[in-house]
């Protein structure tokens, strides 16, 4: 008889190659939701399996800001200094999950920026679109991290929110690490609300 006891795996372990970058050799492994075909990949340094809690970073795509530059928020700061903080142990994770805009979409997202262009914060641009402030599942980053063998985490991130989801899905986050970096005169109203509304901690 076919044990149905586990859950399910969402996602499938593709293939792996070396990543050079500004911030040394990273190994960059890639995986597929199976439903969706949604693509996500992880990027690790140095002995990750080993047991000991792992210097780690769970981030959620920002096409704007991870590679177009944008100052409407901190993300591509925030991912380039986890890339740098695990370069400095000689030993981390980071897991890219591909979830644009806290999993609304790009395009959605657009039309959010487009909104808050006319006056309503990160927040109330959603809700006035009829869509949910933060949709992202980090069910996925438990998967990914079991597929690396990595079972506790020093998570980078301001936002205890995904420490306590995160920890709810099963990764043992020991620590959290502050990732306060990419502030601008551009964002200081976006970073503000987050603190605000979102429960981020920003010194
Ligand atoms: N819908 C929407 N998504 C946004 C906006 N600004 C950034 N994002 C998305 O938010 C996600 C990043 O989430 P954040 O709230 O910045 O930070 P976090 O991941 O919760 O917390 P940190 O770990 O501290 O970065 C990325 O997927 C971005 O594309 C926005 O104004 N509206
Ligand atoms: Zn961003």
């Amino acid at each position: 008889m076919i044990n149905n006891t586990h859950t399910d795996n969402p996602l499938r372990f593709v293939a792996a190659c070396r990543l050079p970058t500004e911030w040394g050799e990273f190994t960059m492994h890639g995986f597929e939701e199976l439903r969706s075909g949604q693509e996500h990949v992880a990027l690790s340094m140095g002995i990750i399996n080993d047991g000991a809690p792992v210097l780690a970073r769970v981030h959620s795509e920002c096409l704007t800001g991870d590679a177009l530059f944008s100052q409407r928020c901190d993300c591509g700061p925030q991912l380039q200094a986890a890339m740098q903080a695990v370069q400095a142990k000689g030993r981390g994770v980071i897991v890219y999950l591909r979830q644009e805009g806290r999993g609304i979409g790009l395009i959605n997202k657009i039309r959010a920026y487009q909104l808050q262009d006319q006056g309503l914060d990160t927040v109330e641009a959603n809700v006035a679109l009829g869509l949910p402030v933060d949709a992202r599942d980090f069910v996925l980053a438990k998967h990914i991290l079991d597929y690396l063998q990595v079972a506790s985490v020093h998570l980078m991130t301001n936002n205890p929110q995904k420490v306590a989801t995160l920890n709810r899905v099963g990764i043992d986050v020991v620590e959290r690490v502050p990732l306060e970096v990419g502030q601008n005169s551009e964002n200081a109203h976006y970073l503000s609300t987050k603190a605000q509304k979102l429960g981020h901690i920003l010194g």
